[in-house]
């Protein structure tokens, strides 16, 4: 997986391929085959600038893209590199979609009459009695009307993702995560943590598109910017400031069963397992026993929207995921939404906690050596290897063999 920018980095010269890829301005020909491609490229063109092209505060930008999004959100979001890294390589997709045997199906029939707001008008959110769709979230709905998490929904999220040992585990009976490994003896279900799920409004309610409690359906609402740095490679942060309860974007990618990420898995080196699934395991073990087509999971390792950039951070991280359900009360399919946990200043990276234990080396999800920041840091191999490094440091400036490069 090309994440680590110590493996990816090289020189801007170097021609990247792929699908949001920066090229060279393509000026000094007449030739019409050309100029008839660069009238089909017109909207490339206007997004990527020439490389080497420099900024307002005379920084080398090795490469910079307008919208890696090709159009597709309402907001461009923009890419910049200052480091020279390769280029990511991926299909900018703004809604999840199905890779191949995903059982996902979004009938109307499905949706039966206390699972939606049908007699609804306007904005759910102004009623007097919350209605249905709120039921999920205890009878009041998650989102105040500035289209904010309240604060002690929010608060709940947060305490669940920072403290999981003290919330509820399902332990399935037979765990598709063992199931996938297809082996004889299938260890015990590790469990699953129980989440809190908004429910938003949807097509069966009668409630309008401006009905406050739509707010994930509604995309992509703040100004992101794409950006290389040095040891995690592509980061996400926000160009501008967010309060705290803030919908930032939500994690998309292809959906995939369990046994199609085992099958990616095995088909790329040891050293590089999928770093971009995420598992959709809220309601793991709450039934006998899960199909293969309905344990699922989003991979953006190939298709996936923005939020394939952020970055992990032990704990103290500024996004929490929130399952939210909007299609389908079926929660082996969700979607998963990133707020913000507390109010972001504009420029800050963005990270939520992958939740990653980084000493299961049998997770399809790999660990990778976290360098977060975090004080909460929880990759305790990191931190050995810096401690012995740094022993190791201090024996031979005491012997003298040490040498300052
Ligand atoms: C979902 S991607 C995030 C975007 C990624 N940095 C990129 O360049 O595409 C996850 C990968 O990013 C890198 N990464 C994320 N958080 C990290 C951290 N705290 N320390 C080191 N690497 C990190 C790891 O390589 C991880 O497998």
């Amino acid at each position: 997986m090309e994440s680590n920018s110590d493996s990816n980095r090289k020189t801007h010269n170097s021609n990247a391929e792929g699908s949001v890829e920066c090229k060279r301005a393509t000026g000094g020909t007449n030739s019409t085959a050309i100029q008839r491609k660069r009238h089909q490229d017109d909207d490339l063109d206007e997004d990527i600038q020439p490389l080497d092209h420099h900024n307002a505060t005379d920084k080398k930008l090795f490469h910079k893209i307008n919208d890696i999004t090709k159009g597709t959100e309402k907001m461009k979001i923009s890419l910049i590199d200052e480091i020279g890294i390769d280029l990511p390589k991926f299909g900018y997709i703004p809604q999840n979609t199905t890779y191949q045997d995903a059982y996902v199906p979004f009938t109307l029939a499905r949706i039966a009459d206390e699972n939606c707001c049908f007699r609804c008008n306007g904005d759910c959110l102004s009623s007097r009695v919350p209605c249905a769709c709120s039921r999920e979230t205890g009878g009041e709905f998650a989102y105040t009307s500035q289209g904010l998490l309240k604060d002690e929904f929010l608060e709940a999220c947060i305490s669940m993702s920072h403290q999981p040992k003290d919330h509820h585990f399902f332990y399935c009976q037979y765990c598709p995560l063992e199931r996938g490994k297809n082996v004889h003896n299938h260890e015990p279900c590790k469990g699953h943590l129980v989440r809190k799920f908004i429910k938003e409004c949807w097509r069966k309610c009668g409630c309008n598109i401006k009905c406050g409690n739509r707010v994930v359906q509604r995309g992509i609402t703040c100004k992101l910017q794409v950006f290389a740095m040095e040891g995690k490679g592509w980061g996400l942060r926000t160009l501008e400031n967010l309060p705290k309860g803030y919908f930032v974007c939500e994690y998309v990618g292809e959906i995939l069963t369990n046994s199609e990420l085992y099958e990616r898995n095995k088909k790329i080196r040891i050293n590089e397992r999928h770093t971009y699934p995420v598992l959709l395991d809220s309601d793991w073990g709450s039934e006998q026993v899960l199909k293969d087509e309905e344990a699922l999971c989003l991979d953006a390792t190939n298709y996936g929207n923005v939020a394939r950039f952020i970055n992990h951070r032990c704990f103290d991280s500024n996004l929490i995921e929130i399952p939210v359900e909007v299609e389908t009360p079926d929660h082996h399919y969700y979607h998963i939404a990133f707020f913000t946990k507390r109010n972001v200043n504009a420029y800050e990276e963005l990270t939520w906690d992958y939740q990653i234990d980084f000493e299961d080396d049998g997770h399809p999800i790999k660990a990778f050596k976290c360098q977060c920041g975090s004080s909460y840091c929880r990759d305790v191999r990191r931190k050995v290897s810096e401690t012995k490094q740094k022993e190791v440091g201090v024996k031979r400036h005491k012997s003298g063999t040490s040498r300052v490069s």
